[in-house]
């Protein structure tokens, strides 16, 4: 964005003295990152945060049959995905989530893998505006309440870094991009890893949006997947 001081600027010549200030960075610099315009980040925010709401108004609808049926679905999906891709990830670190907010409940998927060998870790937001920090989970795990009372291990439970991450979805876009409750935490939690993991996020069919308008910040994930099956052609 240009010094806020150019919109002094009026003095209806051409090219006034303040015109370099105008200059997107990128035309100079060609690794610059795009210049973005405030005005539209701003539609962009409040757009989101309307359709957060309605599709957060239209999963609470759900019925608990109607739940369980796609929690179900998606966990047969995700165990077809880990043994073609993964081997089974036996060995590996798997994120998943504790469910909230009708969010489609994974925790009999989670048993059974960590059962079968995979290393189960929760995400936890141990810093605001930070990104998120992984926690060992087992089924013999004390829960605790975390931010925004979300269960979470303990302090002492070993951090681990996810090789496999799950990101629920409030909405998703076909191209890959998700919707979150607005805290920007998968971003930054994607962009922090090196390496990122593989991202697969959990949403329903009817959270699906033509596009979420990507931001600068807004990483895709490498495949979505909703009762029907996977949603993004894998990588
Ligand atoms: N089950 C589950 N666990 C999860 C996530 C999730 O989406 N689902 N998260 C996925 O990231 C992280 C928690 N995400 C959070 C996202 C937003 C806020 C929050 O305080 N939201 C504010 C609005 C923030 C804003 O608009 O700036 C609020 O709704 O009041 C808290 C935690 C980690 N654990
Ligand atoms: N990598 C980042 N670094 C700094 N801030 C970020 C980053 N990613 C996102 N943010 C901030 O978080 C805000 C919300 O982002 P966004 O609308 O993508 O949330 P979300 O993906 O729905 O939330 P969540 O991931 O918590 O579920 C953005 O406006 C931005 O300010």
């Amino acid at each position: 964005m240009s010094d806020p001081d150019s919109y002094k600027c009026q003095s209806g010549f051409s090219s006034p003295p303040c015109y370099a200030a105008d200059i997107a960075a990128d035309y100079f610099d060609p690794h610059a990152p795009a210049a973005v315009d405030p005005q539209q980040a701003n539609d962009v925010a409040r757009w989101r945060r309307s359709e957060r709401k309605r599709l957060r108004d239209a999963r609470a609808e759900g019925s608990v049959a109607e739940r369980h049926a796609n929690g179900a679905a998606i966990s047969a999906h995700l165990r077809t995905l880990l043994d073609e891709r993964f081997d089974g990830a036996k060995g590996r670190v798997f994120s998943a989530y504790w469910p909230i907010k009708g969010e489609p409940d994974l925790r009999p998927l989670m048993a059974e893998l960590h059962a079968a060998g995979v290393i189960i870790a929760l995400p936890i937001v141990e810093t605001k505006a930070a990104p998120l920090i992984f926690r060992l989970w087992t089924p013999a795990t004390k829960m605790q309440r975390g931010d925004w009372n979300i269960p979470v291990p303990p302090p002492d439970a070993p951090e681990l870094t996810p090789e496999i991450a799950l990101a629920p979805l409030v909405g998703w876009s076909a191209d890959g991009y998700r919707l979150g409750y607005g805290g920007g935490y998968f971003d930054r939690t994607l962009a922090a890893l090196t390496p990122r993991p593989f991202g697969i996020g959990i949403g329903v069919d009817t959270a699906r949006l033509t596009t979420i308008y990507p931001q600068p910040h807004d990483i895709p994930l490498d495949l979505i997947l909703t009762p029907s099956g996977p949603q993004s052609p894998p990588t």
